[in-house]
């Protein structure tokens, strides 16, 4: 039915990567993935996977049948992967919707190749680039004072910000220009690895590669094309089209993704390049390209641990005014490896933390959109809003657009394990059903509207009337949904400051009352709480001191009685050892009298020899002190 929006499941392709030589030698190949069909495949779990552990332990299959939108063998070419796949999408982003595709896969499992290509086989960018020319061939806007503004909307340049545009774009390309001319030595080095910096040159030489026809209602309209090229590194958006590079000591400038106030994000100040030939979109992906993998050395890092986002702005112009905007996305996503995998520490196991998220993220919201259409009681929330990568393309999946996923798989034994776990996203991300909008949506009008519906740009100026409904003070103030205030004329951005000033002095105020009054809250609490802990301590010592001293006591006691009862068994014990007789003790008491008048008597004579043997022996020693004297005075010396 014309006009109303069409449904239908997410398209998910796999494409099965070719062995390469040294996988080959490796013995990778132990027939891990089964192509059934153009829409079945199958996965044996190899020996040694955990996989295949698991289900040795009971736990688990080793053997698992995935269903995909279509399949893509490794003989298939670039050119058969696009027509089948991309291309319905190409001609929908021709007629003014919007188009976004994933690649999604392990590191090495042939993402980039699938969205970028080699010299010979050039991958859907370059594709749909060419067609897009091919397309609008003859209706070009030859100016280049119409670009998008905002997520879905387009503004007027006044000759100042096109002479800007002019001399950025010139800037951009004068850099490419030195860059082939090393590269054209390098080349004759290196051509495997660098194969997406160079396939630009070759394209041009094999160019139409997409046969487009030319637009047969277009009649006076004319296009204009736009593309910006930017990555997202550990939920960082970085724009590939600066020039300006980090430095070791100086970090990238990142960007924000802020809110259009329509619940579009978007990011802001990315730099969006006007296009006229498909040598010049070349020569911007060979830039970011050539930034991308510069900025990934200088910081150490590997730029497939990024997400990479090529996009395309389509405008059509009828007469003056901008009849549609349409998008084109093509997102190159980071490997989907985990964490334990790579054993990462530090900075990169938080780079592992952050892409891990994205994904995750990416993953939640598709299992959450899944769950929500297949059961209608279900309203789950669905976390977009929860990284940057997700935040930046719910439009897409909330029915302003098309999305599909291109599975990258390589059939690596080693890897086996990973590429399960990327099988089993994907089988979650077919179920998820969109809603296609069969013409170009509302919201891809030209202008930007107020919330009272007036449009906010009129003749390529701000209306500020409608701008104050624009952006409630609300939502200038709150930080999470990072509005954009440089919409804002600058009269209007002077009262809102102004406003905003007061606010926060008052909020300040109160804020500052609140936190005495907390403190002081606090502090009388804790000090009740430190008396009634010191009461309860003292009583708890004075009650055990109290124990101890009554324990002791009896102690003592019982001691006083053990020795009193000891002194009482050892009296009556020597008692009985010392009993004699009495006649005997009477004849013994004789004894010793008799005993003792025999030693009194000895006694007595031995005084008296005593006294004599003194008298003697003081007569010697006078004696001797009179000899000593009369020695000396003979010899004085
Ligand atoms: N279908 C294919 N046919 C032939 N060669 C392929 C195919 N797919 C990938 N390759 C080759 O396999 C290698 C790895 O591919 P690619 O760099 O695209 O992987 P990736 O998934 O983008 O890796 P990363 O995540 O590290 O960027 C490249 O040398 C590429 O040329």
């Amino acid at each position: 039915m014309p006009g109303v929006a069409e449904q239908q499941t997410m398209r998910v392709y796999l494409r099965v990567r070719p062995f390469s030589r040294e996988e080959l030698s490796d013995h990778e190949d132990q027939g891990c993935v089964v192509i059934e069909n153009s829409q079945a495949v199958t996965l044996n779990a190899p020996k040694g996977s955990a996989t295949m552990k698991s289900s040795e332990k009971g736990i688990g299959m080793s053997l698992h049948k995935f269903s995909f939108s279509q399949i893509f063998g490794p003989e298939k070419t670039q050119s058969e992967l696009f027509e089948n796949t991309v291309k319905s999408q190409m001609y929908d982003f021709l007629d003014g919707k919007n188009a976004l595709i994933f690649s999604y896969g392990v590191t090495n499992a042939g993402k980039t190749y699938t969205i970028q290509g080699t010299p010979k086989e050039p991958g859907i960018l370059p594709r749909v680039l060419d067609a897009t020319f091919h397309y609008i061939e003859g209706h070009q806007y030859e100016g280049m004072d119409l670009k998008p503004y905002l997520r879905n909307d387009a503004q007027y340049l006044d000759p100042d910000q096109v002479k800007q545009e002019r001399s950025a774009k010139a800037a951009i390309f004068a850099s490419v220009k030195e860059v082939r001319e090393k590269l054209g030595f390098l080349r004759r080095i290196f051509l495997g690895s660098l194969h997406f910096t160079l396939w630009p040159f070759v394209v041009l030489c094999i160019s139409p590669l997409v046969l487009a026809s030319n637009p047969t209602e277009a009649g006076s309209s004319q296009f204009t094309l736009w593309v910006a090229f930017f990555e997202i590194y550990n939920e960082c958006v970085y724009d590939l089209l600066q020039s300006s590079l980090c430095t070791k000591s100086k970090k990238r400038a990142s960007l924000r993704v802020c809110d259009d106030g329509a619940g579009n994000a978007y990011v802001k100040d990315l730099r969006w390049i006007n296009i006229q030939t498909l040598g010049e979109a070349c020569k911007l992906l060979q830039f970011g390209n050539k930034n991308r993998s510069a900025a990934a050395t200088k910081m150490n890092q590997s730029s497939s641990r990024s997400h990479s986002i090529f996009t395309m702005k389509l405008l059509k112009i009828d007469g003056s005014a901008v009849k549609w905007v349409s998008e084109f996305s093509l997102c190159d996503l980071a490997g989907s490896e985990r964490c334990n995998k790579t054993k990462t520490f530090g900075e990169r196991l938080k780079e592992a933390g952050n892409i891990n998220n994205s994904l995750l993220i990416l993953g939640k919201c598709i299992t959450a959109l899944r769950n929500n259409q297949t059961d209608r009681m279900k309203n789950s929330y669905i976390p977009f809003r929860e990284s940057k990568l997700t935040k930046l393309f719910q439009a897409v999946f909330c029915g302003k657009g098309k999305a599909s996923m291109i599975v990258n798989i390589n059939q690596c034994a080693s890897t086996y394990d990973e590429t399960l776990h990327v099988m089993k996203f994907s089988a979650v991300a077919k179920q998820v059903v969109q809603v296609i909008p069969d013409k170009p949506l509302e919201s891809l009008a030209p202008c930007l509207v107020g919330r009272d519906g007036k449009p906010l740009l009129r003749n390529g100026g701000i209306d500020s009337e409608a701008l104050e409904s624009y952006l409630s003070e609300e939502e200038l103030l709150d930080e999470e949904e990072e509005a954009d205030m440089s919409l804002l004329p600058q009269n209007e951005l002077m009262n809102v400051i102004e406003s905003m000033r007061t606010k926060l002095l008052a909020e300040r105020r109160r804020n500052l009352v609140q936190e005495m009054e907390i403190r002081k809250e606090m502090g009388d609490a804790m000090l009740q709480q430190i008396m009634e802990s010191e009461e309860l301590r003292s009583r708890q010592i004075e009650e055990l001191k109290e124990s101890y001293q009554e324990k002791m006591e009896n102690t003592f006691e019982m001691y006083k009685d053990a020795i009193k009862e000891h002194a009482y068994q050892s009296a009556m014990n020597n008692l009985e050892d010392d009993y004699v007789p009495l006649d005997e003790f009477i004849a013994e008491q004789e004894k010793v009298e008799v005993g003792l008048l025999i030693s009194c008597l000895i006694r007595d004579g031995f005084m008296e020899k005593s006294a004599d043997l003194e008298a003697l022996q003081m007569k010697a020693d006078d004696q001797v002190r009179q000899f000593q004297m009369s020695h000396t005075k003979i010899n004085p010396i």
